[in-house]
């Protein structure tokens, strides 16, 4: 887990947060900004589905935390004018759990599973034909009066969320009919989210001020709400509410959030790979030992972002630190030999 207090964390932190999360998540395809790839194919493949009075293809969703992937999920169903049931991977460990949530889908439904990849191996067996045939074949009982129970399930739609698509088995990745992978999201799509949610907010901000914000988000929605809102407090006690650039810079300083959107973990880790391992080649390991850190925080949340912003490369021999990292932190760069 990550610290709770780290400011540009992607996860949602507290209960409180999730619901305001909730509060400011779109609703339709047409609120859902960026990723354009995703938005037209999602269209076309709803619409034919609709057309056709049939259920979505089993959908997979993979990208880093706060992108988008629930959010999407909850799109869909609402597109596809059907309710939707959620569940998470880590939730379901009996055969059962995941049986009574399929016989009470009504056809159509879809079924979310969260972190999808965490699903145990006796849950994936029971997913399969529910996926493939639309067919529950589940042992119940134990021992010599146990017997196995074949059910017809209504047609349904799976859509799984998962922050890596490697992680997945491969049988369960070929039973999705569609696969969409989430992008960071560019600056122009995020200062367009930050003004809306400050909108829904009841915030004023202006368009220098809000690509301020986007610009230090870590190409992350979630994190341009939350830092949004760090804002909003930060102007109401300084600036009488009113976020410009001037406000947002301020505000974003004092919350050590670099021009990059870096914060001190980005940093800690751009650090040690420079000091403890003269920039690499380095393995995940030694990396999550050295900043006391756990290798799924490294991959999930800290190294996308760092990798798609050019700071580290992976090689085949383990990370590296590139030149701009040097540069970034007003470092020499190494000697190249
Ligand atoms: N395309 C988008 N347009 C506008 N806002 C978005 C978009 N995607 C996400 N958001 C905002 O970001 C918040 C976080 O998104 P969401 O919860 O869907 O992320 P996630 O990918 O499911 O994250 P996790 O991996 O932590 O489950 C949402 O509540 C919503 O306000
Ligand atoms: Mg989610």
């Amino acid at each position: 887990m990550l610290e709770p207090d780290r400011l540009i964390s992607a996860q949602p932190v507290t209960n409180n947060e999730s619901n305001q999360d909730r509060a400011l998540r779109p609703k339709q395809l047409a609120d859902y900004v960026g990723q354009p790839e995703v938005r037209d194919q999602m269209s076309i493949f709803i619409e034919a589905a609709r057309k056709r009075e049939e259920a979505l293809d089993h959908t997979l969703i993979f990208g880093p935390p706060g992108l988008g992937k629930t959010t999407l999920a909850n799109i869909i169903a609402n597109e596809m004018g059907v309710d939707i049931k959620t569940t998470s991977g880590p939730v379901l460990e009996k055969a059962g759990d995941l049986a009574a949530m399929l016989t009470n889908l009504e056809p159509h439904d879809v079924l979310f599973i969260d972190e999808i990849h965490r699903l145990s191996p006796a849950i994936e067996e029971v997913l399969y034909p529910a996926m493939e045939d639309y067919q529950l074949d589940i042992m119940i009982g134990e021992g010599p009066a146990a017997r196995s129970i074949k059910l017809d399930l209504p047609p349904f739609t799976l859509v799984g969320a998962t922050t890596r698509a490697g992680l997945l088995t491969s049988p369960l990745r070929d039973r999705f009919g569609i696969v969409q992978r989430l992008e960071f999201y560019s600056v122009k799509d995020l200062t367009y989210i930050v003004r809306r949610s400050a909108e829904k907010l009841g915030m004023t901000i202006d368009e220098e001020g809000a690509a301020v914000v986007a610009r230090r988000s870590r190409g992350t929605p979630r994190i341009a709400n939350r830092l949004l809102r760090r804002v909003r407090d930060y102007a109401e006690v300084k600036c009488n509410g009113v976020v410009d650039q001037d406000a947002a810079d301020k505000a974003l300083n004092m919350l050590h959030v670099d021009q990059h959107g870096l914060d001190h973990m980005d940093r800690r880790l751009l650090l040690a790979m420079i000091e403890k391992f003269d920039g690499g080649p380095v393995g995940v390991d030694s990396l999550a030992a050295a900043i006391s850190e756990e290798r799924d925080t490294i991959e999930d949340v800290l190294e996308p972002y760092l990798i798609q912003q050019g700071f580290i490369m992976r090689t085949p021999r383990g990370r590296v630190v590139t030149n701009s990292a040097y540069l970034h932190f007003g470092l020499d760069l190494p000697d190249s030999d």
